[in-house]
C-alpha cells in the first residue's frame, strides 16, 4: 500500500543543560541542547515520519516556524513518488522560490529544511522495515547519486565521478558490515572537555570515559590561553600520552590569532584543531592550515551547504570533515558532502555535540564507512554523554564505539515523556 503524507506536528523541546554547563564552549557559554521536532503523520495508523534539527535554546522557535512552512509543502504527497528519484524530495524542500529567498540553502530555513527532510528518510527507512543506514547501504551507487543536487558541485564532482567512486565498493559492503556489527564504528567524545567544567569534573569525566572505553578527548579552548594550558595538562595526564587530544575554539579567534594561540596549544600534540575562525571565512581557514601544518584544521558544524563544503575541500581549508546531520539539507546534502570528501580524499568525522546528532550521526559514519569511503582510518566520530535517555531507541556504545542500530528509521523519535517535560511553552 502506498504511504502518504496527511500532516505533521510540530514540537519546540529545549533541555536545560546550561544548569550544569554541558555543552559549554568559548562562544557559547550557556547553551540549552534544544530539538525543533517534526512528526510527518501519514494514512496509515502505524507509520509516521519523525527528524529534528538542533539548536542550543531560543532559536529554536524560529526554526520550528520554518519548519511548518515548509512542512506544508509535503501535506498531500505519496512517499514512494517522491523518494523515486530522491532529488526530488531536497529539490522540493529547498526550491519553493519564496522561501529559498531567505536562504537559499543557509540559515535557518536550511535548518528546518534538515529537519523536514530527515523526518521523510526516517519515514522511507520504516516504510522498508529497515534502519535508514541499511536502506541506503541497499542502494546501488547510481540510486545513491540519485538523491544528490549536484547543481553547484559539477566543477568538483560529476554524478558520472561519483558513480565512478562508489562502483569499486559496492560488491564488498557486506563484509564492512559485518567488521561494524562485530566491533562498531570508532568515537572520539567532548563529554569532559566542556570549558565551563570545573578541574575536578574535568579530571574525573575524563577518568571515567577512559575506563568505559574511549581513548580520543576533545577539549574546548579559546577562552583565556592560561586556562587552556592548564587543561590541556590536566587532560593529558589523565589520558595518558597514547591518547589522542582535540581542540576546538568554536570560531572565536581572528586568523593571526589563531596561529599564535594554537602554536603554544601545539605542545599538547592536538590531533586536530577545530574551527579556529568563522565558519564562513575558507581563505582564513586555509591560511591557518598552512601556518600550524602538520596540525589539521577541522570544520564543519556550521557549513552550511554543500556548496561551501567544496571550497573548503578546493581551497585546503579543510583536513578533516566535520559535516552536521542537522545543519545541511537532510540526508542528499550529506551524500554530497562524503562523496566531495572521498574526492578530495578528506576524511569525515561528523560533528555530534547536541541533542540527537550522535543517533542520526551513527548513521551517517556506517553509510560513509560501508558506501563512500570503504575506511575507518583517520575515521572517528564525535560522541557526546548527554540526553540520550529522552530518545526512543539511544545510541548502543561498546567500549567507546558506535554498535549499529538495527530499529527501523533515523533514530531520533522522542519519547512521550521527553515531549510532556521539555515541550517549551
Ligand atoms: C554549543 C555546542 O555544545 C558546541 O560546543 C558543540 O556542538 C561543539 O562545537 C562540538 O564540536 O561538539
Ligand atoms: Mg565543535
Amino acid at each position: 500500500m502506498p504511504i502518504t503524507i496527511t500532516g505533521f506536528q510540530t514540537f519546540d523541546l529545549r533541555f536545560p543543560t546550561s544548569q550544569q554547563l554541558d555543552g559549554s564552549d568559548a562562544m557559547n557559554p550557556d547553551p540549552d541542547y534544544s530539538a525543533a521536532y517534526v512528526v510527518l503523520t501519514t494514512d496509515s495508523d502505524e507509520l509516521s515520519g519523525h527528524g529534528m534539527t538542533f539548536t542550543i535554546g531560543r532559536g529554536n522557535e524560529v526554526c520550528v516556524t520554518a519548519i511548518r512552512s515548509l512542512a506544508e509543502l509535503l501535506v498531500g504527497t505519496r512517499v514512494d513518488q517522491l523518494m523515486a528519484d530522491p532529488v526530488t524530495l531536497y529539490r522540493k524542500i529547498t526550491g519553493d522560490s519564496q522561501l529559498r529567498w531567505i536562504g537559499p540553502e543557509k540559515g535557518a530555513v536550511h535548518l528546518a529544511a534538515a529537519a523536514v527532510i530527515n523526518a521523510v528518510w526516517d519515514l522511507w527507512a520504516r516504510i522498508q522495515q529497515k534502519p535508514l543506514w541499511q536502506a541506503v547501504c541497499d542502494m546501488t551507487p547510481d540510486q545513491i547519486v540519485s538523491c544528490i543536487d549536484f547543481r553547484y558541485l559539477t566543477d568538483a564532482l560529476t554524478p558520472a565521478a561519483a558513480v565512478e567512486l562508489l562502483q569499486p565498493l559496492a560488491t564488498s559492503k557486506a563484509k564492512r558490515i559485518e567488521q561494524l556489527q562485530d566491533s562498531g564504528y570508532p568515537s572520539y567524545t567532548t563529554s569532559a572537555g566542556w570549558l565551563g567544567y570545573s578541574d575536578d569534573d574535568l579530571t574525573q569525566k575524563c577518568a571515567d570515559l577512559k575506563t568505559r572505553g574511549w581513548s580520543h578527548f576533545k577539549i574546548k579552548v579559546g577562552r583565556d590561553l592560561d586556562d587552556d594550558i592548564r587543561r590541556c595538562k590536566i587532560l593529558r595526564r589523565e589520558m595518558g600520552d597514547d591518547a589522542f587530544m582535540m581542540v576546538d575554539a568554536n570560531q572565536v579567534w581572528d586568523v593571526p590569532q589563531a596561529i599564535a594561540w594554537i602554536r603554544e596549544l601545539a605542545k599538547f600534540q592536538p590531533w586536530f584543531v577545530e574551527e579556529p575562525t568563522s565558519p564562513d571565512d575558507i581563505l582564513g581557514h586555509a591560511a591557518i592550515a598552512k601556518a600550524i601544518a602538520p596540525i589539521r584544521v577541522a570544520t564543519g558544524e556550521m557549513c552550511h551547504n554543500r556548496v561551501m563544503f567544496k571550497q573548503f575541500m578546493q581551497s585546503g581549508g579543510m583536513q578533516v570533515c566535520q559535516l552536521d546531520s542537522c545543519r545541511l539539507g537532510g540526508v542528499n546534502e550529506v551524500l554530497a558532502v562524503m562523496l566531495l570528501a572521498a574526492k578530495f580524499q578528506i576524511p569525515v568525522c561528523p560533528h555530534a555535540g547536541g541533542v540527537g546528532l550522535c543517533e542520526y550521526v551513527q548513521h551517517l559514519s556506517i553509510i560513509d564507512f560501508v558506501c563512500v569511503s570503504g575506511t575507518l582510518d583517520g575515521r572517528i566520530t564525535e560522541y557526546s554523554d548527554h540526553l540520550h535517555e529522552h530518545v526512543r531507541h539511544p545510541v548502543t556504545m561498546k567500549s567507546g564505539r558506535y554498535m549499529p542500530p538495527s530499529d527501523q528509521g533515523y533514530s531520533v523519535e522522542f519519547t512521550e515523556a521527553a515531549i510532556n517535560e521539555f515541550s517549551y511553552e
